[in-house]
């Protein structure tokens, strides 16, 4: 396994690119820790495959480097790479059984059968798939298919990097939850560099010890499923992650009062002061989990309830703004009614162009 450096790259499939907007991928710079999990995560367009292509070898940069443990391999053909990849279909032979399929990476490696008879079973026992073994895969259903194209991504030891993109787009929604939590459980067995690719922020979450979150050619914030929760640093990973998203609305801050915004002329207090003097656009951002209903605070009108689960989610008419609240109890307000929004301070953050510009206190 190796340690994955991505530095200073651009890419553009225009042939005289001109500004920012004509790069699929933006700068980036990136490390990827050798044994990590790490997910890519952002919307249909963002650039995950022309990321993925870039590091498998399918596309060249036009700027920049990509280094395996400081080895530069950015022009390096994919299959002297050493990367295994599984796609969103399965890639398997219908005509061999799984047992051949798993052993198909290894022998075409020159691997001896002892070896390849060891890591088969090995892989089979942790995929849950010795019964089928001897089994055609043409008779397989569509989620073992794709459980056997995974196992041939993880069945070699000497990989750089195992690549999954989209994985499970193929597999019925209720085995979904399954295979996300034993692709968790064979990272941890197997401890190779997974870079895991999808839209989906609870493919994203469950798998990952990292989310690199991307928006429009940028990585726009790498942490943890906690940190990306707690901290985004930007208004679209707010957005993007939660369920619903984080709230954002417009405010003004001028600055004088330290930590308090306005909203419409009412001040609400932020977490901490701006770093600096705001020049750009001011937003505040609060997560639905940390907005009260409450007798005073900002005045608002119930749009509609939902009872989702474990959690009722009240949306309402802020001061001309949509601001969802997420409440553990259930509620008696109904469409229409008046009520008031409490903030929690510590959890209300400014944002200024986009970008978090508060700080705890
Ligand atoms: N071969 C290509 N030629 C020209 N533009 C391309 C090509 N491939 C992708 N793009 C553009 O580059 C940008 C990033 O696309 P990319 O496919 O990398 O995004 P993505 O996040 O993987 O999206 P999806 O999840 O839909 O595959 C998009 O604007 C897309 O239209």
């Amino acid at each position: 396994m190796a340690k994955i450096t991505l530095s200073k790259l651009r890419h553009s499939y225009m042939s005289n690119p001109k500004s920012d907007s004509d790069y699929a991928l933006k700068e980036i710079d990136l490390d990827w820790n050798d044994g990590g999990a790490y997910a890519l995560l952002g919307p249909s367009g963002c650039g995950k495959s022309t990321l993925l292509n870039i590091i498998s070898g399918l596309l060249v940069p036009s700027e920049g480097q990509i280094l395996f443990d400081g080895k530069d391999v950015t022009r390096l053909p994919p299959d002297q790479r050493n990367i295994a990849q599984v796609f969103q279909f399965p890639v398997i032979y219908d005509t061999m059984t799984v047992y051949d399929n798993l052993a198909f990476p290894l022998r075409n490696r020159g691997r001896d059968e002892a070896t390849v008879e060891r890591r088969v079973m090995a892989i089979a026992e942790m995929l849950e798939v010795t019964g089928m073994l001897n089994q055609k895969a043409a008779g397989l259903s569509p989620d073992n298919k794709q459980k056997i194209s995974m196992g041939r991504g993880l069945v070699r030891e000497d990989v750089n990097v195992v690549m999954f993109d989209e994985p499970l787009t193929v597999i019925d929604p209720h085995l979904k939850w399954k295979l996300r939590s034993k692709l968790k459980e064979l990272h941890q067995r197997v401890k190779a560099t997974m870079i895991y690719v999808t839209h989906d922020q609870t493919e994203a979450l469950t798998f990952a010890d990292q989310v690199v979150v991307m928006q429009q050619g940028e990585v726009v914030q790498i942490g943890t499923p906690v940190e990306l929760f707690d901290r985004p640093a930007h208004t679209f990973v707010g957005h993007f992650i939660g369920s619903p998203g984080m709230n954002i609305l417009p405010c003004t801050y001028d600055g004088t009062a330290d930590d308090m915004a306005r909203i419409e002329g009412q001040p609400v207090p932020l977490e901490g002061p701006a770093r600096s003097a705001p020049t750009g656009k001011t937003e505040i951002g609060i997560r639905p989990e940390f907005v009260t209903l409450a007798g005073s605070g900002l005045p608002a009108t119930v749009i509609k309830v939902s009872d989702v689960g474990r959690h009722t989610v009240v949306e309402c008419d802020c001061l001309g703004h949509k601001v969802n609240a997420v409440i553990d109890e259930g509620t008696t307000l109904q469409k229409g009614d008046a009520t008031h929004l409490s903030f929690r301070k510590d959890q209300t953050r400014l944002y200024v162009d986009g970008w978090l510009a508060t700080d705890p206190e």
